[in-house]
């Protein structure tokens, strides 16, 4: 109970930053006055700044000033909106959303940096491969024996064709879209099967226990909160776990829809075949946001293309020994590597969530093929540390 009410206080702050933030919407068309100083300040407190982000890096003065005027023709989105995050938090890697799909055209001149930074050369005349799942089973179970891999999740995100980002949903479009997503997964069949339950009325306990399990997402991630991803937080969220518990979809968190798939042990094929059939019965009843250039189009840069996230959760013992070689080995095999309880979190028990970085420019299987690839890489790099 301690724990849920530290991080409904945490969620409950982080929100009322965010709204500072992004809920000053420019008059059609045009910048507010009050958005327009809102974001100098901001643009001179992060060039100040001693952050990291590939926000700092990218958003110089010259691209400030050629994308500070602009917004997007539907939903008057204006660079606020997608640099608000970053501005708050300059611990941030990235710091760069889109609060609706137009934004990655109408700014452009940053979003295109970044991913082409971000995703290791998706330049901004390249062209996201179309969608090409091939199959899993190609791949042999990484850790046939159990040594290493605790455990191995695969994710893609969709946005439904029709409607923005987070930071411009209405409550009603979060009820729209909750309804149209739990509809699909409800009529999902066979080993699909399962309950849809929203956050809200949720039995607290169990709301805790699934996030401990690593079955739902957390609440108050204070980056998602300055991108204006908690308005009428818990409202239109929830998750739909199927009977094994093997097979999720995430609703309204950071995108409008995850669909996962995981499970204990290394069969990373099995664990991937499982989410393409998801992800292919969903897309019978739900039309999904597909930009011909990008790819499928989510809310954070770094998930465009193929959207796919293929993690572990492994034990290294003896690479992690020395951090500096372990991240030179991970950048050579093009993974990232995360906490325990997922991103911004810290190891337990010498548990690490390693994945592919980059989701785009190749297609669903070759991104698939390098994490399997890297992976392996890291468990003979272990061993032979071992040896040694
Ligand atoms: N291989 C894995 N096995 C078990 N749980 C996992 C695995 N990979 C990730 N998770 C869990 O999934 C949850 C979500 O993690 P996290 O938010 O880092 O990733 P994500 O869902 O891919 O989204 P994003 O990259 O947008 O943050 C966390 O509880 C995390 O521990």
């Amino acid at each position: 109970m301690l724990l849920h009410s530290k991080l409904r206080l945490e969620h409950q702050l982080l929100g009322r930053c965010a709204q500072l933030v992004v809920n000053r919407h420019a008059s059609k068309g045009s910048v507010d006055k009050e958005v327009m100083e809102q974001m100098e300040e901001g643009f001179k407190k992060l060039a100040e700044s001693k952050s990291k982000s590939l926000l700092k890096k990218h958003l110089t003065k010259e691209i400030f000033e050629k994308l500070k005027a602009k917004t997007t023709p539907s939903f008057n989105s204006t660079l606020l909106h997608c640099i608000s995050s970053g501005m708050c938090n300059h611990d941030s890697g990235v710091g760069l959303y889109a609060p609706d799909p137009e934004a990655y055209k109408v700014f452009a001149d940053l979003f295109d940096p970044v991913i082409e930074e971000y995703h290791k050369s998706f330049k901004k005349t390249d062209k996201q491969p179309a969608t090409a799942f091939g199959k899993g089973a190609d791949f042999e179970n990484l850790d046939p024996d159990g040594h290493f891999i605790v455990s191995t999740r695969v994710r893609c995100g969709r946005a439904v064709k029709g409607y923005p980002f987070n930071p411009c949903l209405t409550e009603a479009d979060y009820l729209e879209l909750e309804s149209k997503i739990c509809g699909a997964v409800s009529s999902l069949t066979g080993e699909y099967k399962g309950k849809y339950m929203p956050l809200t009325g949720m039995d607290k306990c169990l709301q805790e226990q699934l996030i401990e399990d690593h079955y739902l997402f957390k609440e108050g991630d204070r980056f998602l909160a300055s991108a204006g991803a908690s308005r009428f937080w818990p409202t239109g969220r929830g998750i739909f776990l199927n009977s094994a518990k093997n097979f999720l979809v995430w609703c309204n968190e950071e995108d409008h829809i995850r669909i996962i798939s995981m499970e204990k042990g290394g069969d990373l094929g099995k664990v991937y075949d499982r989410m393409v059939g998801g992800v292919e019965a969903l897309g019978k009843q739900l039309q999904f946001n597909r930009d011909e250039r990008l790819g499928f189009l989510t809310f954070c840069p770094t998930n465009l293309g193929t959207s796919i996230r293929a993690s572990v959760h492994i034990k290294l013992p003896n690479l992690m020994c020395d951090p500096d070689e372990m991240k030179k080995l991970a950048d050579k095999y093009r993974l990232q590597i995360r906490g325990t309880s997922g991103e911004h979190s810290e190891a337990k028990g010498g548990v690490h969530d390693i994945s592919n970085q980059r989701r785009m420019g190749l297609t669903e299987y070759e991104i698939i093929k390098e994490m399997h690839d890297g992976i392996k890489g890291l468990i003979e790099a272990e061993c032979k540390a071992r040896s040694a």
